[in-house]
């Protein structure tokens, strides 16, 4: 398939990380950085998902110093309101004027026992309220090992996506991340990200439609440096990196941000 005019995303999931104060100092620096380097935003799209606790503050700071980073939670309920302890709802995120919101990462289906319909329902219940799901997929060590990610990932797609009108699904960013990658050091290599991200686009052409499928965008996460950012991002079907560890050194998230640059050897 033609490689269609998609944005590059870099989103920085911090996961529990950070707290407000510290949330804010990350993100003045984060920006002085990437401004300093005349990043452009428009070219590379940048995104932080804080936890739940930091937005408003992260709100606070983006809004007054117009910052053009976005930024986003890392989970959402499927309940509009009522009494559900503990749960946040997509339109509190709204309010707080989140663009993204991460459905499905692989820390909530692993220690928190979320299924594909789970991950569907937060899905559909981002998008009812206007915000972005970035919708997490990927494979464990077991299955890697036994050649079966492509089509244990296609499930999961299938089901995250189903009920979901043409138009909805277009709005979706999808993340593939292999969990044996997350957090271990162990990136997959570029050809690997490729060979998952053009299956999730083939398959999205196959079932829903050949133009929802050229203007999705499709990250890859897991263990991303800047070191090797601008490797995956030269593969056609990876549109940005969700990054985890690496999104908390400025450093080197920014670094990532910026691989464009880089690989035309502009100063770091
Ligand atoms: O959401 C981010 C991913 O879980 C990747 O985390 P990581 O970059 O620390 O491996």
């Amino acid at each position: 398939m033609a490689e269609a005019a998609r944005t590059p995303l870099m989103a920085g999931n911090w996961k529990m990380n950070l707290n407000h104060v510290e949330a804010v100092h990350l993100l003045q620096k984060l920006s002085w950085t990437l401004q300093d380097k005349k990043h452009d935003f428009e070219r590379v799209e940048v995104a932080v998902l804080p936890p739940f606790t930091d937005i408003r503050s992260v709100q606070t700071l983006v809004d007054g110093d117009r910052m053009k980073i976005k930024y986003g939670a890392q989970d959402v309920s499927t309940k509009d309101a009522g009494a559900f302890t503990g749960e946040i709802s997509a339109a509190m995120l709204s309010k707080l004027g989140c663009t993204y919101v991460l459905t499905g990462h692989s820390e909530r289906r692993q220690y928190h026992g979320e299924d594909d319909a789970l991950v569907n329902a937060k899905t559909a219940k981002a998008l009812e309220a206007g915000l972005v799901p970035i919708m997490c997929v990927g494979e464990g060590l077991e299955i890697r090992k036994e050649n079966g990610q492509v089509e244990h990932v296609l499930a999961q797609v299938d089901a995250g996506l189903a009920g979901l009108k043409q138009d909805d699904v277009r709005k979706v960013v999808i993340a593939y991340e292999p969990v044996w990658a997350i957090g271990t050091g162990e990136v997959a290599t570029p050809e690997d990200a490729q060979e998952v991200n053009s299956a999730i686009r083939a398959r999205i052409e196959e079932t829903i439609s050949p133009s929802v499928a050229d203007s999705v965008r499709i990250l890859y996460g897991g263990s991303v440096k800047m070191a090797s950012a601008g490797g995956i991002m030269a593969q056609p079907d990876v549109d940005g990196c969700l990054v985890g560890g690496a999104s908390l050194q400025v450093d080197e998230f920014a670094g990532i941000c910026r691989y464009l640059d880089l690989q035309l050897g502009y100063s770091s």
